[in-house]
Parts: structure tokens; sequence; C-alpha cells
């Protein structure tokens, strides 16, 4: 060490002690506003921001001074690196104020939308959750699908149309205070690699033929149940028809377009109330599932201090979170959960972040993060592909029985794919958009434009009806008006089928060189603690090393890799083409007029 470094060393751990104080301090007031919504808890959160930033810039300055690019300890330099970047503090302090405020306002505006009933006029008080959302996963009348989903963007996107421009011009302004060109590069900064975003549409390129394959099946289905009407086979398909309210992912029309009915297994939803499993008991079943493979339980605050459904006298962010106050004990969900299937595998996504934060408390400040974003959205997830097996829900006697033949495999995978993959553009688009307008190559006069644009180029999907400049439909998606980088869930989409194939081989649940012993479809890792241990490891390293040190931890590779998915629903893909063909498919789509007009 130089004799600087020693110094140097004090005043990191100097930051990261003061550094986690601030954000237990923080996390509180936020913590108190998103599960409150008032004026008041506003302002006490904004003001703790200001206090917060005026402190961060202090030690910002007083981090200039120390010569840190020289320091021989890789781990010293790697945390001066991350606190060299100071974010919205970088702002003058009325500017931040204005960003903090237009984000909090958006937020709030998207969390308290009501819409009207689409027959009794009298019912004005529907929520996202957990009523509009609901109806999306079990309506299938295309007239009432078309008024909530009008009506939603109405209450919320339209609402926020102003906000956004500006809070753009002030993102784009941290952004270039702290040396970056745009919100774009700083937001990528996160991923440390610097043809990240070549990587993505490469991985893209590989995934989209399989894409276009199970949407032309789907578009098919679907055109089967609502006829020429609603869909048009050669055409992209309705927004609202797919089962979710932002078409992200489509397993709430699993039953329409099944590949075998009378193979159908029971709906996970209808079981786990007919055993009348409550919220806490979903809560347990997936802390049971990692306490099985050697993985830490819930601490004692984490039952105390979440919320774990929406209250019935106040307004909450319902959008489910997971919180890291930051003191090594304090770790919290905050989501309106309801008995059904998608619930309990977002639980399982929700404890993952939970898992990752208690496998990284030990680690400075400085590193309690994921390696990159998307790790830490691929914990949960990974968990999620053991959990959803027949075999596993069996186990944990949520199926009566499993079968195991040719046609249960294509429905199994088909289930997983509406998910899976037909997420895929969605999670690459959403940034594609916001990397444009960050970017200036879309002007605010195109922003309604240029996301159906993008709807239809990547997604093949189309609104139910013409939508123009006067609506803003990306701003009726949470992480649009929260702020919330989205490639992240592209990423974790992606890796989490490496993950899990990783973890599969270590559980003896999967041979890559024979792999028609045992699918990977199939696996199920519970109950493994070396496939637990293998996971530990990499989720200890927290952000302490660049990620692909992280990917080599847990699979060998250092590199984002799509075969795992493609491996992993190849059968399906064979079955795709196979039926596509049989029918005639047009395989991608035509441009209809239904999107904004020029
Ligand atoms: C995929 C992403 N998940 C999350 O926010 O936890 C979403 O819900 O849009
Ligand atoms: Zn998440």
């Amino acid at each position: 060490d130089t004799d600087g470094e020693v110094e140097a060393r004090q005043f990191i751990d100097f930051l990261n002690k003061e550094h986690g104080r601030h954000l237990n301090d923080g996390y509180h007031a936020e913590w108190a506003y998103a599960t409150n919504l008032t004026e008041h808890n506003l302002n006490v959160k904004l003001n703790k921001s200001l206090e917060h930033a005026t402190f961060t810039k202090e030690q910002w300055k007083e981090l200039n001074k120390y010569p840190w690019q020289t320091y021989s300890d890789p781990d010293l330099r790697r945390q001066f690196k991350i606190y060299s970047v100071l974010g919205s503090p970088a702002l003058e302090f009325d500017k931040l104020q204005k960003l903090e405020k237009l984000e909090s306002d958006m937020e709030s505006i998207y969390s308290t939308a009501k819409v009207s009933h689409h027959k009794d006029k009298n019912k004005t008080n529907l929520s996202l959750e957990p009523e509009l959302t609901e109806i999306f996963i079990k309506s299938r009348d295309p007239e009432a699908l078309h008024h909530y989903w009008t009506e939603f963007r109405k209450q919320s996107g339209k609402q926020v149309r102003n906000h956004y421009k500006q809070y753009v011009d002030l993102e784009n302004e941290v952004a270039v205070k702290n040396n970056f060109t745009d919100a774009a590069e700083y937001w990528l900064d996160a991923y440390d690699t610097k043809d990240f975003r070549d990587q993505v549409a490469k991985l893209w390129e590989q995934i989209r033929p399989l894409y276009l394959q199970i949407h032309a099946y789907v578009r098919r289905r679907l055109h089967d149940k609502y006829g020429d009407k609603h869909v048009n086979r050669r055409g992209p398909i309705p927004a609202h028809l797919l089962g979710n309210m932002w078409a992200q992912t489509w397993n709430n029309i699993y039953d329409l377009v099944v590949p075998y009915p009378e193979k159908t297994k029971p709906d996970v939803t209808a079981e786990l109330k007919r055993q009348g499993y409550t919220v806490n008991k979903m809560f347990r079943t997936a802390e049971e599932f990692f306490t099985s493979l050697n993985m830490s339980a819930m601490p004692p605050e984490f039952w105390e201090r979440s919320v774990l459904e929406k209250p019935k006298d106040r307004d909450i962010v319902c959008h489910a979170s997971a919180w890291d106050f930051h003191d090594g004990k304090d770790f919290r969900i905050k989501m309106c959960t309801r008995v059904n299937e998608e619930d309990l595998f977002t639980i399982h996504h929700e404890m993952g972040h939970v898992q990752y934060f208690l496998e990284y408390k030990n680690q400075p400040m400085a590193f309690r993060e994921g390696a990159n974003p998307g790790f830490h959205e691929a914990v949960g997830d990974t968990i999620s592909l053991s959990v959803q097996t027949p075999k596993h829900l069996h186990k944990i006697g949520l199926l009566s029985n499993v079968t195991n033949d040719k046609e249960s495999t294509i429905n199994d995978l088909m289930k997983t794919g509406l998910e899976k993959i037909a997420f895929l553009p969605f999670g690459y688009l959403m940034d594609l958009w916001r990397w444009g307008v960050f970017k200036k190559e879309i002007s605010h006069e195109d922003y309604n434009k240029h996301w159906w644009k993008l709807r239809h180029e990547y997604q093949g999907i189309e609104p139910p009806s013409h939508r123009s400049e006067d609506d803003f439909d990306p701003g009726a998606k949470y992480h649009i008006v929260a702020s919330v980088p989205y490639i992240r869930y592209f990423v974790s989409f992606v890796i989490q089928f490496q993950f899990h194939r990783a973890l599969c081989i270590k559980a003896g649940e999967f041979d890559p060189k024979n792999p028609s012993k045992q699918p990977l479809n199939e696996c199920d890792i519970y109950r493994s603690k070396e496939a637990g241990n293998l996971l530990k490891n990499m989720l200890a390293l927290g952000s302490s090393q660049p990620w692909p040190e992280a990917m080599e931890a847990i699979t060998g590779q250092r590199e984002m890799d799509a075969s795992a998915l493609l491996d992993y629903f190849e059968p399906l893909q064979k079955w795709l083409e196979k039926e596509n063909a049989k029918t005639g498919e047009l395989v991608g789509w035509e441009p209809t007029d239904k999107r904004v007009h020029p």
C-alpha cells in the first residue's frame, strides 16, 4: 500500500458508515410515503433527501482530493469508483427538489388512478390492484377489456405527459453533471460494459425467431376465440386480449391457447383457494423453498414490518418491491398480494431480492448491490423455474398428479413460454424507448407515436383503438413513472436460464451430456444444499466484482448466453414451427393503421 492508501481506507470506512446511516434514514422516509401516500409524508421524504444530498455532495468534494485511480488495492479503488459518481445530488438543490417532486407525483398519480366500471357507472373506484389486474386475468369480454385498457391509460399516462417531459430534461441534466453524455449512458453505467447494448441486441436477434413462432400461434388461437372482428390473423395482436394490462406476459390466457386441452392441469389459483391459502402462508411457502436450499429464513423484522396486503384505509404504492434498509437487519417487502398463482411467483421474485440483501449484508456499503441490476431481478425468478414445475407443485401438494408424456411437456413449456418468451421484446423496448427519449432521437411531440412504433416492431401488438399524442401510454407503466430502468428484466429473463441450468447440474437434476435423461424444464432444485451453496456464494459477492466474475462463479461462463433459454424451450419451438406450418400461419405481422397516426 502507498501510505496515502491507509488514510484513504479510513475515509472510505467513514463514508461507508455514514452512507449507510443516511440510506437507512432515507429509506424510512421513503417507506412511510410509499405505504401512506399523504402530502405530509411526501414533504418529509423530499426534505430528507435534500438533507442527504447536502451530505453526499460535501463528502464527494472530499473524495475527489484522493488520487484513488493510482491505488494498488483493487477493492479500495472499486469503492472509490462507485462513490465517485455523485448521482442526482449533482443538481442545484431547487432542481433536485423539482426532479424528486415530479417523480413522486407521477408515481402517486399512477398508484391512485381509479376508473369506472364498464357497465355500472355508479362504481367509479376500481384500482389497478386488485380490481383491474384481476379483470385482465379473468375477463374474456373484449368490450370490457377495451374499456379498462383505455380508461386506465386516461387516468394514469395521460395525466403525466407534461411531468414526463420536464423529468426527461432534469434526468439528462443529472447525467451531464456526472460526466455522461445523457441519461441513457448514465443508466447503462450500471452494467460497466462498453458494448452492452450490442450484446443485448444480439441476444434479442437469437431469441426473436422463437418469439415470432409463439406470437403467430397465440394470434391464431385468439382468432379462434374472438374471430375476425377482434383479431386479424396476419396483423399485430390487439394489446387488451393478452391477459395483462401491458401485454408484457401472456400466461393468464393459457386456458385459451393450451396445445392439448385434454391434458390441462388444474389451475394453481383454484387449488390455493380451495386449500384456504392465506397471504402469509404463500410467503412461508416461498421462504421454505429458500431454507430447503440452506439459504436464509426471513429475519423477525421482515414479518413485523413488511406490508403484504393492500390496506383498506389509505392509498399506497401497490407495485411490489423489496427493501434493504442498509442496517444489516431490516429487510421488507411491500406488496398488495392476492391469493393467486401469479402472485405466488411474484412473492418468490421479491423474496429473491431479500435473499440477495441477506447474502451481501456484510459487504461494505458500496458493494451492497447486485453484480448488475439484471442479477438482482434473476434470483427469485430462477427459483420460480423450479417451483412452477408440476413435479414441485405436486411435492408441496398444489397439484394432485403429474403426467410426464409429450403432450403434457408441450403444455408446460407453453405455459412457461407465455411468460418468459412473450416478455422479452417488452423487456427490451421499454428502455429502447427511454434511451431514444434521453438521446433526443424521440422528441416529446412524438412520445406516443414512437412508443407504438416500438410496440409494433418488437412485440407485434397494437392498441385496441386509435391512440394520439393527447395520450401518453408509456406513462401507464410503473417503471416509466417511477424512473426504474427496465433492461434489467430483459437481462434477467436471459440469465435466469443460465443460472437455472447451472443449479440443476449442481443439484444432479440435469446432465448436459445426457439432456434427454431428464429435460431441463422438469428440473426442481428443491432441498439441494449444493445448488443453494453455489447460488449463495455468487450472491455474497454483491457488487464487489465486475459482473462477469459473478456470472463465472455460478455458471462457469463469463458472458450472457441465450442458449440456456433456447435449449430449455427447444421442444416447444419444434412443436410451434410444425403447428404454425400446419395451419399456414404468417410468421410475423403486416402493419395495420390502428397505431398512432403520423
Ligand atoms: C417485470 C417487472 N417486474 C417487477 O417490477 O418486479 C414488472 O412487473 O414489470
Ligand atoms: Zn424485482
